[in-house]
């Protein structure tokens, strides 16, 4: 699909990255509503058989369940605030929505690990727009086969929105690390489009 995004020169994917795609005064309003206003939850995820709280807060809102981490989200009625922000979106990359997951990143020490998003319910072409707002941190992309392919790592600013969307999840993983820094707190929002259920 069609888009004016700035695209990334990155192999086997396509990935546009917008840094100032909210500006300033409305995306710190958007960060205090959010904060506010989603009911954040603390989940837990099993690792060999222990339970262990994940290292963020989570919020799912949309049309569909979704199965995430292995774990079965029923999804929250929208709020209007996150009604607007998927519009914006879904006119900035020409494509639709239904559904959101949320990311609180409290501290530096909160994180997201390796990863790709490739559930079968977001089909053969997953398409995620990530934003982001307050604290920055470093995200980073490594292909999963090609070893001469250096991990790219992105700032996710205030602000930025991230589109990452074709072949991506089926050949890059991607991680948000922690940080020794002290950092504001971080909000992610990642719009997806759901199949099925
Ligand atoms: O917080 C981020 O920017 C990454 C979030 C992410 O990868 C996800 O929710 O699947
Ligand atoms: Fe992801």
């Amino acid at each position: 699909m069609h888009n004016n995004l700035p695209l990334l020169p990155l192999p086997d994917a396509e990935v546009y990255f917008a840094p100032d795609f909210i500006l300033a005064p409305a995306a710190n309003a958007y960060f205090q509503k959010l904060m506010n206003e989603v009911n954040w939850q603390q989940q837990s995820i099993t690792m060999f058989g222990r339970s262990l709280p994940m290292p963020r807060l989570t919020a799912w809102y949309g049309d569909k369940g979704y199965t995430y981490s292995g774990l079965h989200n029923e999804p929250q009625p929208w709020l209007p605030m996150l009604l607007e922000l998927k519009e914006k979106v879904e006119q900035a990359s020409g494509q639709k929505y239904n559904s959101v997951l949320l990311n609180l990143y409290r501290t530096g020490q909160d994180s997201m690990g390796w990863h790709t998003d490739d559930e079968p319910e977001l089909g053969q072409q997953p398409r995620i727009a990530s934003l982001s707002f307050g604290g920055e941190r470093r995200f980073s992309l490594k292909h999963r086969t090609r070893k001469d392919l250096k991990p790219v790592t992105l700032t996710l600013t205030h602000g930025s929105l991230l589109l990452m969307q074709g072949p991506t999840q089926h050949h890059w993983l991607h991680h948000l690390p922690k940080t020794a820094k002290a950092v504001p707190p971080r909000i992610n929002l990642t719009f997806r489009y759901v199949n099925g259920r």
